[in-house]
């Protein structure tokens, strides 16, 4: 399972879980402008706007997993196993496989409106990058700082939903998901009242903090991490510096953490979060953590050449880093 959530305060923020019994070797990587995709269905593409994300880098190719652009629009891809659905290419279409979709996307669109019209002619192909490495499914939150969007390719077709919520988990499709809040929307940061009313009133009492909430679902699924997840994030108050709101993007997120041993997804093997981001969209910084590193990481985009020739590549810091105070 992943999340994925957007933050505003001073700048904007988006960042996502990575759930997985394992992992496939991501670094953080920047494309820069003038990046050439070969593309597998027409002519060769070269990006406008530089990019920064995790991506696994197979020869010199990305294939991230999300990225923001040095405009300030953010994209991640999700798993969506079962209902994504990916077509042969389409005559008079923009056909791009799957593992294509984000640089096409980041490298040549500065908000969700251009990308929105963009979308229009988008046709998902369900070709693999190489024949070792099975097609993903997936789905895509796309945001900038005025909306977000998520992406579902299905088998009825393309679909583009509004998120006003501005989260993304797994299954079941967005607009169920969405929907699915309906159910919760009574949960409250506030002591509850007593409703157990009438002429005879129940002597009932809050004899706990945190009562406004009971009922928020605390397991791992994804449809009760999108509930946790979106109540967290809207009733989340931070300032708004760069350190404040970086270090409640991670606790947002830190609200659907799993950890090892929590869900087995086979015999002895267990879903845990790879890693987290944080990226300040605004400012072109990706911050991370791993399950074995609690410590923030991060690359500036901005310190780099963004007209570099090649990809500019940081594999991830791993393994805890302890203060010791004494
Ligand atoms: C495993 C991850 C989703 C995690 C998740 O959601 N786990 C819950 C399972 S579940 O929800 O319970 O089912 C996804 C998210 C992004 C993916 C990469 C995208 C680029 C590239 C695309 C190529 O085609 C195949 C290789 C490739 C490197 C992909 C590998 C893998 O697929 C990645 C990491």
């Amino acid at each position: 399972m992943c999340t994925a959530a957007t933050y505003k305060t001073k700048d904007f923020y988006m960042g996502r879980t990575l759930d997985y019994e394992c992992s496939y070797g991501e670094e953080v990587t920047i494309t820069p402008r003038g990046y050439t995709f070969m593309m597998r269905h027409g002519k060769p593409y070269q990006t406008k706007y530089a990019l920064i994300g995790m991506a696994h880098v197979a020869g010199e190719y990305p294939l991230y997993y999300d990225a923001i652009n040095e405009k300030g629009l953010g994209m991640a891809g999700l798993n969506f196993v079962g209902n994504a659905f990916y077509t042969e290419p389409a005559e008079g279409k923009d056909n791009v496989a799957q593992f294509e979709l984000i640089p096409w996307i980041l490298g040549q669109c500065t908000s969700v409106k251009e990308a929105r019209v963009l979308l229009e002619r988008i046709c998902i192909t369900n070709i693999s990058f190489h024949e070792s490495m099975p097609v993903s499914s997936l789905h895509w939150i796309i945001a900038d700082q005025d909306e977000a969007i998520t992406l579902e390719s299905v088998r009825e077709g393309i679909k583009i939903y509004d998120n006003p919520v501005g989260v993304l988990t797994n299954n079941p499709p967005f607009d169920r998901q969405l929907a699915g809040l309906n159910r919760y929307m009574g949960l409250s940061a506030k002591q509850p009242k007593n409703t157990f009313g009438g002429a005879n009133e129940l002597p009932l009492q809050a004899y706990s903090r945190g009562m406004g909430a009971l009922g928020l679902p605390g397991d791992l699924s994804s449809e009760s991490r999108f509930v946790r997840v979106s109540f967290v994030k809207m009733n989340s108050l931070s300032g708004d510096s760069e350190s404040e709101s970086v270090s409640q993007f991670f606790h947002i997120l830190g609200s659907v953490d799993q950890q090892r041993g929590c869900c087995e997804v086979k015999e002895g093997a267990y879903e845990i979060t790879i890693y987290t981001s944080c990226c300040n969209a605004s400012k072109g910084i990706y911050y991370y953590t791993t399950y074995e590193n609690h410590q923030i990481t991060a690359v500036d985009m901005n310190k780099e050449d963004l007209n570099a020739k090649k990809l500019i590549r940081f594999p991830l810091v791993c393994g805890e880093q302890i203060r010791w105070q004494n």
